[in-house]
């Protein structure tokens, strides 16, 4: 095996925002508080909890300061909000989120479409989040979606994801996480993204954050893994889709990037056994199948 693998990484479970926000069914507060605390029983650390964006751009967010109230918080458990603006940062201060995310693109037209402004608008909503992150002393996170293509552009080059991913880190980001949004990417345009970003952002302060649209998912983590990324967002039972990427599918399976870790002898800190549960928990809930394959076959070999 490569020895450039690394031999630990952090997963950051988005499944609680990004698996949930493009459900058209409601979800009662008490069903997404289970989900979050089973998260954190699996042994997550980093659960991405709710956003605070406009509610009328993504309604199933606008529980999200209900959520924030009634989960049971572990220590060490980082429960983090997306936040697009001051008004969702205040919203998630008074929340009382451990941290925020910021999200732009490396595509003006999908910026728009997401956040109604363009690239440049979005980084300066950022700058002004970001003084008054500092001044409360919370950690900021920063999302650059569309790294490899886009819905309404098409193909991305490298060197505009490098770009805005270090922006964003010049800004104070502590993370840039690189999501490809709409799963396009292969090893091959992945690679060479990251190959641009590594550039002028370390490997450390890089995750990748990758949609499995086209089934590439596992193979780009697998890609990414061996440029030493140590940071991999997911989501359990492969929940999700951006509302405003159309076509997008779920993130790749928290399940499926356990599997994978434990294969290769790489740290995770997960229980994989209740990381299932919890994926089976939120589909029965939502009345549809499991979207990992690792579920799946576990919960079909302990029922046979
Ligand atoms: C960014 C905005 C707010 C701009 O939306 P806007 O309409 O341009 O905002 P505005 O500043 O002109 O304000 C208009 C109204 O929105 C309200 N408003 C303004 N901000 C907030 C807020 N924070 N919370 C609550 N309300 C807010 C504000 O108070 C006002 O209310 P009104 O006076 O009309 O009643 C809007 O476009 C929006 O909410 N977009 C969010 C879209 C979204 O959540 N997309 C999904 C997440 S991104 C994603 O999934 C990708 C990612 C991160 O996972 C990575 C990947 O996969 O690539």
């Amino acid at each position: 095996m490569s020895s450039t693998l690394p031999d630990s990484v952090r997963i950051v479970e988005v499944g609680p925002r990004d698996g949930l926000q493009n459900e058209q069914q409601p979800i009662e507060v008490a069903v997404k508080v289970k989900l979050v605390e089973m998260l954190a029983e699996a042994g997550l650390t980093a659960i991405e909890t709710g956003s605070f964006v406009n509610p009328r751009w993504v309604p199933q967010m606008a529980g999200s300061e209900e959520v924030f109230a009634a989960v049971e918080r572990r220590p060490g458990v980082s429960y983090s909000a997306l936040t697009p603006n001051l008004q969702g940062f205040e919203r998630a201060l008074a929340a009382g989120a451990s941290e925020v995310a910021v999200f732009t693109a490396a595509s003006d037209s999908f910026t728009r479409k997401n956040t109604n402004c363009s690239i440049d608008e979005s980084l300066e909503r950022a700058r002004v989040l970001m003084e008054a992150a500092a001044g409360h002393g919370l950690p900021v996170r920063g999302y650059v979606s569309c790294v490899v293509g886009c819905p309404y552009e098409g193909a991305i080059a490298p060197a505009r994801v490098a770009e805005v991913a270090r922006r964003l880190l010049d800004l104070g980001c502590y993370e840039i996480s690189l999501g490809d949004t709409i799963g396009v990417g292969t090893p091959a345009s992945v690679s060479a993204m990251l190959e641009a970003v590594l550039d002028s952002v370390s490997v450390a302060k890089t995750a990748v954050h990758l949609h499995d649209t086209y089934g590439q998912a596992l193979a780009n983590i697998y890609a990414a893994l061996q440029m030493g990324i140590a940071v991999i967002d997911s989501s359990v039972a492969g929940l999700g889709g951006c509302p405003y990427a159309r076509g997008a599918s779920g993130n790749v399976a928290s399940e499926e990037v356990v599997y994978l870790l434990e294969g290769l002898g790489i740290a995770h800190g997960v229980d994989l056994e209740r990381l299932v549960a919890a994926g089976q928990f939120i589909c029965d809930r939502l009345g549809r199948s499991n979207g990992s394959k690792v579920a799946t076959a576990l919960l079909n070999k302990a029922s046979g």
